[in-house]
Order: structure tokens, then C-alpha cells, then sequence
């Protein structure tokens, strides 16, 4: 049986770069979703953008769809809210060739392992992750819903990124360290210690710097 057509929320940089991954897959992308009114009927990419999740209901029961096209975790949120709603299917996690995911490693649905990331040993990765390009995540480390590891992230082991959270460009985590739900590091930061929940954290070492609202 051939492989659902695809749709892909978002068509602003990270919807782009899935719709090139899903090109290096063999994946067929039907169209962009964008609740932006504006961005209906324009092309991105050479992909059209159909519009919002009312917009597509003939596609129900031919397309499957990746929320991950965008870098923000509620927004992201937002979208499966939307999806599951409207009865569709959620595509399985993308993988780009170059990575690697171990037997005893595992990968939620709607994730995203972009080009030149490292997945080690035990690793758990829940569902509607990105996994940007050139992250490394070490042995033993756990990846909970909607988060979004941007690249050239380090991930030591033992780490515990809990739901929602965003860690900014170039940033290390120290190991057996937790990153409570839907807190935010700043980019090239170093974490050391745990950081509690809804909060901004940045800099080397990070430190705390705001509290972040619910999402
Ligand atoms: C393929 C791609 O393009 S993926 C894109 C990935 N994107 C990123 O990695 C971007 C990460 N973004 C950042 O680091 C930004 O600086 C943000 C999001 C943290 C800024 O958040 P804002 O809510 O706008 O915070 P704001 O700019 O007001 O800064 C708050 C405080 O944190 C500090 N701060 C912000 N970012 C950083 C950082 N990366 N490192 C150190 N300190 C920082 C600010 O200096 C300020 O400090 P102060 O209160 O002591 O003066």
C-alpha cells in the first residue's frame, strides 16, 4: 500500500524545512496549513498553501498531518488541538536518513529528526518533538510532548526536557538535569541545574530570567 499524501501545518521556515525532509523521504505534501486569512491560495515552496483545517475536510480520509511545522511548542499544541477535532490522521514521526534511532530508543508520533542528529541509547522521545539538525541526545534521555530542541543542541545524559519546552540554538544541558514543562532556554546557554517550570533560563550558566505565562 503507498504511503499517505501529506499536509503540513505551517509554511514559514520549519513547515520549508519538513516539506524538504518529506522530499529526501519519498513523501508526497499536498499543501501548507495557515490560519493566516492572507496566506490562503499563495504558493510556498511551490506547495500550495489551502488554508485553515476547515478548509481541507475533502482531504479526511486521503492525507495524514504533521504539526510540527512550527518551532513554537503552543503553537504546535494549537494545531494537534485543531487536527484531532477535525477527525484527521496524525503523520508518523519523520526521520531524515542520516539519523540513526537505536532498537531500544523510541520516537512518538508527528516527531521530527532532522539531518545530522545523534540518538543514543535509551532515549525517549514523545510525540510532536523537533529534534532540529545537529542535536545530540545522550544516553538515557527522555523528550516529552511538543518540545523543540533548535539546532546544535547538546543533550547530556540523563536529561529530562518535560512538555513544551523550547531550547534555543547552540545550548549544552548538563547531565541528570530536568527542564521543567513549557520553560524556554535562551540560545548558547549552558544549563546546570534543574530549572522549574514556565521559565526563561539563559545565559553560561543560565540562570533565571522570567517567568514565562501559561501556554
Ligand atoms: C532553524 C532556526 O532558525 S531555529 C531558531 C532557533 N531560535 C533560537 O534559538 C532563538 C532563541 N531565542 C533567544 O535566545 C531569545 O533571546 C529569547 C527568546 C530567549 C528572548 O526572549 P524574550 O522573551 O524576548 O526575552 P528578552 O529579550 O526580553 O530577554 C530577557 C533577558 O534574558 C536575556 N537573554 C535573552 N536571550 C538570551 C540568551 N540567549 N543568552 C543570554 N541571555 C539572554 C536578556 O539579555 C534579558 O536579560 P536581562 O533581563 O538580565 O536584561
Amino acid at each position: 500500500m503507498s504511503e499517505a499524501n501529506l499536509l503540513i501545518w505551517g509554511c514559514g521556515g520549519m513547515g520549508r524545512e519538513i516539506l524538504a525532509l518529506c522530499e529526501v523521504l519519498g513523501r508526497n505534501v499536498i499543501g501548507f496549513l495557515d490560519e493566516r486569512i492572507e496566506m490562503r491560495g499563495q504558493f510556498v515552496d511551490n506547495v500550495p498553501v489551502l488554508g485553515d483545517i476547515a478548509h481541507i475536510a475533502k482531504y479526511r480520509n486521503e492525507a495524514e498531518i504533521i504539526c510540527s511545522g512550527v518551532g513554537d511548542p503552543a503553537l504546535k499544541r494549537k494545531f494537534v488541538f485543531k487536527t484531532k477535532e477535525a477527525g484527521f490522521r496524525f503523520a508518523p514521526a519523520l526521520v531524515h536518513p542520516s539519523v540513526n534511532v537505536p532498537k531500544n530508543s523510541r520516537l512518538g508520533i508527528n516527531s521530527i529528526l532532522c539531518a545530522g542528529s545523534i540518538v543514543s541509547i535509551n532515549v525517549q522521545v514523545g510525540n510532536f518533538v523537533i529534534v532540529n539538525t545537529n542535536v545530540t541526545l545522550a544516553h538515557d534521555v527522555s523528550v516529552f510532548d511538543y518540545c523543540t530542541i533548535s539546532p546544535g543542541v547538546n543533550v547530556s545524559g540523563h536529561v529530562t526536557v518535560e512538555e513544551g519546552v523550547f531550547i534555543g540554538t547552540g545550548s549544552a544541558i548538563r547531565e541528570k538535569v530536568s527542564i521543567g514543562a513549557w520553560s524556554m532556554i535562551g540560545g548558547g546557554s549552558f544549563v546546570a541545574s534543574d530549572v522549574p517550570p514556565q521559565a526563561l533560563y539563559a545565559g553560561v550558566p543560565a540562570v533565571f530570567k522570567k517567568t514565562r505565562t501559561n501556554p
